[in-house]
């Protein structure tokens, strides 16, 4: 049993020449939020896009009024340097700032002099950075990372330091596109055993074909990127990825 459904549409497989309006029309289209792929070129061997174009896209996506509420701008950080962005992702527009654990613990242990030590930080650290500035906190994991490695943030005894999302990734990050890794939903349901209430993302090959399995280990918050903006009737899609989740779910955010 898990949390209700949250349907939130990657970008990265949107019209980069119309995004603004994609993402509005997604939005109308049923989408709870929108997934905003962020992409170094160092942590992933890939390029999006960074705070102007968040600015952009705010502008024709209204705020949530609440939390997790609808348009809330789910922002996935595939950087290596999460901490240097927080500020500047919160003035863009960002609701919940997702960071990789695996960039984290790597910015934790850099050791080169030129490294400043403004950005070294420890997960639980970064965690009550975000809330500090006021966002949603998100945790994401590889698929080669080890779901234990989350229990330090999630069984702190300080909330601030603990994660409002977890983010498991179901393909390796970088690209859209890519085939659902089943071997990884084990975390999922080990997340979900320990946490009832947690709110737990996938990402990465989710769609009619492979949502029942996503659903039936425990996650509710669905990233879908070729899957909608490649479908006929996007709004279909939505609605039957949330149908999924919502038949296995407990109806308490
Ligand atoms: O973070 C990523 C890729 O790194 C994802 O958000 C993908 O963009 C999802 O795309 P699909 O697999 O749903 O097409």
């Amino acid at each position: 049993m898990a949390p209700p459904a949250i349907i939130a549409p990657s970008i990265l497989s949107a019209d980069f020449a119309n995004l603004g309006e994609e993402c509005s029309r997604t939005i109308k289209q049923g989408a709870d939020w929108l997934h905003v792929d962020i992409m170094d070129g160092h942590f992933v061997p890939n390029l999006t896009f960074g705070p102007p174009v968040v600015v952009k896209i705010r502008s024709h996506v209204e705020k949530p009024t609440q939390r997790y509420g609808k348009g809330t701008f789910d922002c996935h950080m595939m950087i290596a340097e999460p901490k240097k962005w927080v500020k500047e992702f919160k003035k863009a527009g960002c609701d919940l700032y997702c960071f990789h654990y695996e960039a984290a613990i790597s910015s934790t242990a850099a050791e080169s002099p030129e490294d400043s030590s403004e950005l070294k930080t420890s997960p639980r650290e970064l965690i009550r950075y975000i809330h500090d500035q006021g966002m949603l906190a998100g945790i994401a994991i590889k698929p080669a990372t080890e779901v234990d490695v989350l229990w330090d943030v999630l069984d702190s005894p300080h909330e601030k330091e603990r994660p409002d999302m977890v983010l498991v990734m179901t393909v390796e990050p970088g690209f859209g596109g890519q085939k659902f890794m089943a071997s990884v939903l084990p975390k999922v349901e080990a997340l979900r055993e320990r946490y009832p209430d947690l709110n737990i993302e996938v990402d990465g090959g989710l769609g009619p074909g492979t949502i029942d399995q996503a659903a039936d280990a425990g996650a509710n918050v669905i990233v879908a990127g070729s899957a909608v903006f490649g479908a006929k009737d996007p709004a279909e899609v939505i609605s039957l990825l949330r149908d999924a989740v919502n038949k296995r779910s407990t109806g308490k955010l």
